[in-house]
């Protein structure tokens, strides 16, 4: 059989941070590794507020690969002729700043969740996306993960009826009385707090179960409750509980989320619940390795019960970037897996929790409202 040529997709990083660094490892990982060969990704250029930085990046991670060019604005990133996509690494509150101006710049554009600070600059994003003719995702890696996949196929062939709860939770215990207020996780400028950090990921496990279900009919949820606690060091939540009602549509199912930025993550993450079984993920449910589907008798009893196991090279943020990659070369503006509705469903979700929680952001803070 005769190789296929792969297309080489090259990514402009903004920012050096820490999601940035896994991001780019991931880019140099042979996608062949994962059983990928119809795209390969080469890290371009590396946008940092200092040049030092952007040099000590890639030095870092790439052992000096002198092809990638160092600059010490992002400005000069997107204007970068051998830059086919965007990707942003910055705080929530600058992915508006940072990704209308790739996007202005012609740049296809792949930006860290949460996408937005809110769901009208969301929307901004969106329109200006259309109206410069390129592609836009928020970073939701998880969807693409194999994991994922095999969750959502078992969801929906059947055998386990239909969604009616599910539990979801992610926690991470950031030490909060050991990092500055000036941490993004507690700096309100910057979007701190639990629900922007970590709630896109319970969400997403809601989105994807629940949401996506054919017999949800992709309709938005008809209720939303929300509880948040704050910090006693800054003005964001350490805590956040959050429940969705889907009842539109044939389905009629809730979800129960929550996460926190004190406690460490909970053993088993996500709990979807159907009539007829269960199906249980493993933390970390960002990247959950492993999962297992129970099924139940007449009685409620666990009939049969199997575990499935998921393994690649890497981190598990490749599988977002050949997305991006694949979408681009297809002349699709938004990706199938995770396109603009699910993302304006999270932030319209995310707007309407922190009314309910009063989470207000600092003045200036956010570039647009509704
Ligand atoms: N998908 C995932 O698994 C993860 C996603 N994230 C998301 O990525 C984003 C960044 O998180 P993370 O990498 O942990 O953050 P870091 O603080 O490690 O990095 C953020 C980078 O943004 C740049 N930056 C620009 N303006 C500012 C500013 N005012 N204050 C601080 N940094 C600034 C800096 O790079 P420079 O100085 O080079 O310009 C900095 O290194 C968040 O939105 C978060 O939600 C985070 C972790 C995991
Ligand atoms: O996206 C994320 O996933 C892992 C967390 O530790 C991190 O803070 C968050 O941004």
């Amino acid at each position: 059989m005769a190789e296929i040529t792969p297309l080489t997709f090259r990514w402009g990083i903004i920012s050096t941070g820490n999601i940035a660094a896994a991001f780019v490892k991931d880019l140099l990982i042979d996608p062949k590794t994962r059983g990928v060969h119809d795209v390969v990704h080469k890290v371009a250029s590396v946008g940092s507020r200092s040049v030092e930085k952007a040099k000590e990046f890639i030095d870092r991670l790439t052992g000096g690969d002198k092809s990638i060019k160092a600059f010490g604005t992002y400005e000069e990133v997107y204007a970068d002729k051998d830059v086919d996509a965007i990707y942003i690494g910055t705080p929530h509150t600058y992915h508006y700043t940072n990704a209308l101006d790739a996007i202005k710049a012609g740049k296809h554009v792949l930006c860290e969740k949460p996408v937005t600070c809110n769901a009208a600059e969301l929307r901004a994003l969106i329109t200006a996306a259309r109206e410069h003719n390129v592609f836009f995702m928020e970073a939701v890696w998880t969807r693409f993960q194999p994991l994922s996949l095999e969750v959502k196929r078992i969801a929906e062939e059947g055998s386990l009826g239909l969604p009616v709860l599910l539990h979801a939770d992610l926690s991470g215990n950031f030490g909060i009385h050991d990092i500055p207020v000036t941490h993004r996780i507690l700096d309100p400028n910057l979007g701190g707090g639990a629900l922007l950090d970590l709630g896109p990921y319970p969400l997403f496990w809601a989105i994807l179960a629940l949401y996506e279900n054919p017999a949800n009919g992709f309709s938005a949820p008809t209720n939303i409750s929300a509880s948040m606690l704050n910090t006693p060091l800054t003005p964001v939540d350490s805590s956040t509980v959050f429940n969705l009602t889907f009842s539109a549509s044939k389905l009629a199912a809730q979800a129960s989320l929550s996460c926190s930025i004190t406690l460490n993550a909970l053993e088993t993450g996500v709990t979807i619940r159907f009539e007829h079984g269960t199906i249980l993920i493993h933390s970390p449910i960002y990247c959950p390795k492993s999962f297992k589907v129970q099924y139940l008798g007449k009685n409620g009893k666990v009939t049969k019960e199997e575990t499935r196991n998921f393994d690649y090279v890497g981190g598990g943020w490749h599988f977002q970037a050949d997305e991006v990659a694949r979408c681009v070369r297809d002349g699709k503006k938004e990706s199938a897996l995770w396109g603009h509705d699910k993302s304006l469903l999270e932030m319209t979700v995310f707007d309407e929790v922190r009314r309910q929680g009063g989470y207000k952001f600092p003045e200036g803070v956010e570039k647009v409202v509704a």
